[in-house]
């Protein structure tokens, strides 16, 4: 059996792991690509030399389909694009921002271009452009958001366009990818959940916060600047909320935020860095491996799928009951 995220990009699970700036590096990319999943490689604002180091070390690491994801609002964007041009990386996603250019540059080199987006709009632009499916990323998700949660959003998105749709954002198990493919998706998208694995790089006392997080642990801040972006509460995320609260200028607020993520990804500091993680964080307790992740999310979707057959007969019979 197969489906169309599967055909287009040649993994085994329609399951992609998100491109996390400082997280998704050619290590963990290459380690969900060998358990059959799609890796992402985050480019974020990498310089050039560095992102080039990590486009040679996956495919030394792995000769499965691998993605790049490149963040819109980045600076470095155009030379990320021509970067993954001399690459020839399969598949691109892209985030936070118009992904027309990219499209127009990499689509004709038989890159596939997968645009995350967070409305119907944008959805139906991006189709328009040529992006060959979509990830529809609901408000649950870690990093920068939109305001639509994903049970809300991946219905609607799936009814305004024919190419595929992923889910993400809250998704972090078995039951998330059997009801997202409920809702009409085709795979799924999991950042946070990468994040607690072995072959991640990110520090231990930034997958310790995720480990200790509770269904309550995150918050958005910097709506006040147009890019609202959840993470963990913390000694950051208060200093940040009470700056907003003050009304700090756009200004302040980006020097108080720039190189936080960094600071907790990097260096584990996570009382004043920005520790992005979704509200799935509640939900993942372990750091297993990559493989084991991927293994355990689809046996248990099948579970709930078959087992929806009977939920699925309790709805005929309501429907019958009534000779509806
Ligand atoms: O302007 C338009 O029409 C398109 O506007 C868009 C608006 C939002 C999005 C969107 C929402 N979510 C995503 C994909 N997810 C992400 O991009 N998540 C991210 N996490 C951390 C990031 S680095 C950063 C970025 C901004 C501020 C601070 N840090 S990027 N894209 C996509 C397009």
């Amino acid at each position: 059996l197969s489906n169309r995220i599967l055909e287009l990009t040649g993994i085994r699970y329609p399951v992609f792991q998100g491109g996390m700036a400082w997280v998704a590096d050619a290590q963990l990319a290459a380690a969900v690509s060998n358990a059959g999943g799609l890796g992402i490689i985050a480019a974020a604002n990498m310089p050039p030399e560095l992102l080039d180091r990590e486009l040679h070390r996956v495919r030394e690491l792995t000769d499965r389909p691998f993605g790049l994801n490149i963040m819109l609002l980045s600076p470095t964007a155009d030379d990320v694009i021509e970067i993954a041009a001399v690459h020839r990386v399969p598949v691109i996603t892209t985030g936070a921002g118009k992904p027309g250019k990219v499209i127009e540059r990499l689509k004709p080199l038989g890159a596939k271009i997968i645009p995350v987006v967070a409305s119907v709009a944008h959805a139906r632009r991006v189709e328009q452009q040529g992006a060959d499916a979509v990830i529809a990323e609901g408000l649950e998700s870690g990093g920068h958001i939109g305001e639509i949660s994903t049970f809300a959003l991946v219905p609607q998105v799936v009814d305004a366009v024919s190419i595929p749709v992923i889910a993400a954002g809250g998704i972090a198990d078995g039951r998330g990818v059997a009801a997202a493919f409920a809702l009409g998706a085709e795979g799924v998208q999991m950042g946070t959940r990468f994040v607690c694995v072995r072959e991640c790089s990110a520090h231990q006392r930034y997958k310790e916060m995720i480990l200790k997080a509770g269904d309550r642990s995150t918050v958005v801040t910097g709506r006040s600047t147009g890019h609202p972006v959840r993470c963990i509460k913390n000694k950051f995320s208060t200093k940040f909320e009470e700056m907003e609260r003050n009304g700090a200028s756009v200004e302040e607020i980006e020097a108080f935020g720039s190189g936080r993520l960094r600071a907790a990804v990097v260096d584990g500091d996570v009382e004043w860095g920005s520790v992005m993680a979704g509200q799935c964080a509640g939900m993942i307790d372990d750091i297993p491996s990559a493989a084991e992740v991927i293994r355990r999310i689809f046996a248990q979707a099948a579970d709930v799928a078959e087992n929806m057959g009977v939920v699925g007969s309790f709805f005929r019979s309501l429907c019958l009951e009534e000779g509806m």
